[in-house]
């Protein structure tokens, strides 16, 4: 099957006085139409900067580097707004972290739902209501709420108005920014519940940010794991899960309970991610990893290929498998 989507080699730098900060790093990704795909990683690691880029949503001092989306066969980093406006909520829409945010306090949904609609070209009004009670149908809100104002709603129906609003033109690709982290943990639950149902009955892809990788454990096809603006590990869901690669993967795992696993302690992993303005010169994870040896300090892995998963690790380097030493003074 031909990929919706193919982010190949893309860059992004923020322009700061202390000159610029690469927050996204040669980051390469394919999306398959219909296809759910998680990137987790703890905050500041550049997910949604990822997310912005693919959407062509950057502002400054954000630009991307370079590298190419494509997305249904073209690249879009070549594209002018022009060319942009008619892929952005038709083809692909985006639902950000915070509706509240993102929905205008001061309107009706109806005329949300109408200012989107008629922005892109639909301008009968019959046409406008009737397709604005369909995707509150869809996302389970009484019709009577498109008179409402956004503070009128639940933090879970603001969400849900959101998703609402991004499937208006029933898009391929459906990108989300952590849209459950304001939520408690049943909405969160029932809202990705939700979610997955929708992209079964209407099958548009999904990419899905989040910082807690136990949320897209049982909705995601694949993930990908950052790390200080790289991608550290990328592969099935259930591969990632049952055997992580990457020491940081096996550390984001411990430090979310599982919703359906034996209890544990959770132990997080100790220490911050390196400032991106100052990296360390080998692996981004060695002043945190625990199962870092002497390389580690100098040398900068690659993204290995690992029984059908990437690992950017030395550990799974297939020149250095068996002849690594851990750090001295490691033990058992
Ligand atoms: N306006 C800005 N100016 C300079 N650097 C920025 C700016 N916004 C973000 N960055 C840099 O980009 C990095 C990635 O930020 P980003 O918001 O993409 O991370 P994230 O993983 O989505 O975090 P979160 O989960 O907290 O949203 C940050 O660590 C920061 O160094």
């Amino acid at each position: 099957m031909s990929n919706l989507l193919e982010v190949t080699d893309l860059s992004v730098t923020y322009d700061t006085s202390a000159g610029p900060v690469t927050a996204v790093d040669h980051v390469d990704l394919t999306l398959q139409p219909g296809e759910f795909l998680g990137i987790v990683g703890e905050s500041g690691c550049g997910k949604s900067t990822l997310l912005f880029a693919i959407a062509q949503l950057l502002t400054a001092p954000a630009g991307i580097a370079g590298g190419e989306v494509v997305f249904r066969g073209k690249n879009m980093v070549a594209m002018n707004a022009r060319e942009l406006a008619p892929i952005r909520w038709r083809e692909m829409s985006v639902v950000m972290q915070s509706a509240m945010n993102a929905l205008n306090p001061v309107k009706r949904l109806r005329d949300q739902f109408a200012d989107t609609m008629r922005a892109h070209g639909v301008r009968d009004k019959a046409e406008i209501r009737a397709r604005s009670e369909d995707v509150l149908d869809l996302v389970g809100i009484d019709r009577a709420h498109l008179a409402s104002f956004p503070h009128q709603l639940s933090g879970g129906m603001r969400q849900r108005a959101m998703i609402a609003m991004a499937l208006l033109f029933t898009p391929e690709l459906v990108i989300m920014d952590e849209p459950t982290s304001a939520l408690d943990v049943v909405a969160q639950r029932s809202l990705m519940l939700q979610i997955k149902e929708l992209q079964d009955r209407l099958g548009f892809a999904v990419l899905f940010v989040t910082h807690d990788m136990s949320l897209v454990s049982h909705f995601s096809d694949r993930l990908m794991v950052m790390y200080a603006g790289q991608e550290v590990e990328f592969g099935p869901t259930r591969q990632v899960f049952d055997t992580p690669a990457h020491p940081y993967s096996r550390g984001l795992l411990d430090a979310f309970p599982s919703i359906k696993g034996e209890r544990r302690p959770l132990e997080g992993i100790p220490g911050a991610p390196p400032s991106l303005s100052a990296l360390p010169p080998g692996c981004r994870f060695e002043p945190r990893c625990p199962l870092a040896f002497a390389d580690c300090a100098t040398t900068e892995p690659a993204l290995y290929d690992i029984a059908g998963v990437g690992s950017r690790c030395l550990l799974a380097d297939p020149a250095r498998i068996g002849t690594e030493t851990r750090r001295a003074g490691d033990h058992d």
